[in-house]
């Protein structure tokens, strides 16, 4: 484990001395099989796999749940080891924002939509802290999951835009046996609010359904928001994007080409928790 950079730069010389290949997974922290898998994956990019866990407060508005997000250190630090993962980072806040730290990263039109709509600023600070990260490790890979797939897609982007030489690698998303995507703010669901969490994996399954089914995608959407809101959620969106670039795809029934290329996102919030979700339509 390693709390500095100085630590941090030791090991990486030593292991890029010996020719080895390093895999970065970034993380806040609050781990559970999603990010195992990450790790799993990494094993398969690489020699070595260096975990991060900072809790970063630029992604974070000022309304947002930044001091109540979950933190369990010990807990973290032993999944990671089982998990086989070569070092964890832990950056103290100076190493990540130290004094007089003025440069934000802003990234363009894949972060404008959904996420991007919903939290301003939160693809800035994203943006920012993994190019630190990218910085400071100078992984040959770095693994994101697919649950945060504009997030993957927004550090692609910036990572072959900014030339910084570190390939961007997505997995699918892990789910609970429920089809609900495990993530670290279902901690924050009641026994109640867990059970009903699992309608939206659900919804998406439906809405791609029908959309499957040749139903007009207006009218396909607008039954799955009202589905949402039947079972006890608020709505931040449920939309169709393309899954290359993002950009919206008709209202209408979709063509064979436009289901290839088409994915499904949602946000929404159940009681105090917001989760996220998105789901290929093409099976
Ligand atoms: N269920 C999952 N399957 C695959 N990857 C995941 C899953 N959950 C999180 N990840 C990935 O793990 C990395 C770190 O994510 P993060 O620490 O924010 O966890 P999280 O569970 O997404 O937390 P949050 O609840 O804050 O969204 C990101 O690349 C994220 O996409
Ligand atoms: C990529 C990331 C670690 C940047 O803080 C965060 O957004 C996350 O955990 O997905
Ligand atoms: N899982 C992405 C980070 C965030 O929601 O803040």
């Amino acid at each position: 484990m390693s709390r500095s950079r100085e630590e941090l730069t030791k090991a990486l010389s030593r292991w890029r001395s010996g020719g080895e290949r390093i895999v970065l997974v970034p993380t806040m922290g609050a781990l559970h099989e999603g990010h195992l898998t990450l790790v799993h994956a990494a094993r398969r990019h690489g020699d070595r796999v260096v975990a991060s866990i900072f809790v970063n407060p630029t992604q974070f508005a000022p309304n947002e749940d930044f001091d109540a997000y979950p933190r369990d250190e010990e807990a973290d630090l032993g999944a990671l080891r089982r998990a086989g993962c070569d070092l964890a980072y832990l950056p103290a806040p100076a190493e990540m924002y130290p004094s007089g730290d003025e440069t934000r990263v802003v990234p363009g039109a894949l972060a404008e939509p959904l996420e991007g709509a919903s939290r301003p600023g939160f693809f800035t600070g994203v943006c920012t802290v993994v190019a630190k990260l990218f910085g400071q490790v100078r992984p040959d890979t770095a693994v994101f999951g697919e649950k945060d797939y504009q997030q993957l897609l927004v550090v692609q982007r910036m990572a072959a835009d900014l030339a910084l030489g570190v390939k961007v690698v997505g997995v699918p998303t892990v789910r609970e046996p429920d089809g609900l995507a495990l993530s670290s703010r279902n901690r924050y669901l009641s026994p109640p609010e867990r059970r009903i969490a699992a309608r939206l994996p659900e919804t998406l399954g439906k809405v791609a359904g029908r959309v499957r089914g040749s139903v007009a995608t207006d009218t396909a959407l607008a039954q799955g928001l009202q589905d949402l809101r039947t079972a006890g959620f608020e709505p931040d969106y449920l939309e169709l994007r393309r899954r290359d670039d993002l950009s919206p795809l008709p209202p209408r029934a979709l063509r064979r080409d436009e289901l290839q290329a088409a994915r499904l996102f949602v946000a929404a919030k159940l009681g105090r928790t917001r989760l996220i979700d998105n789901v290929p339509l093409a099976e």
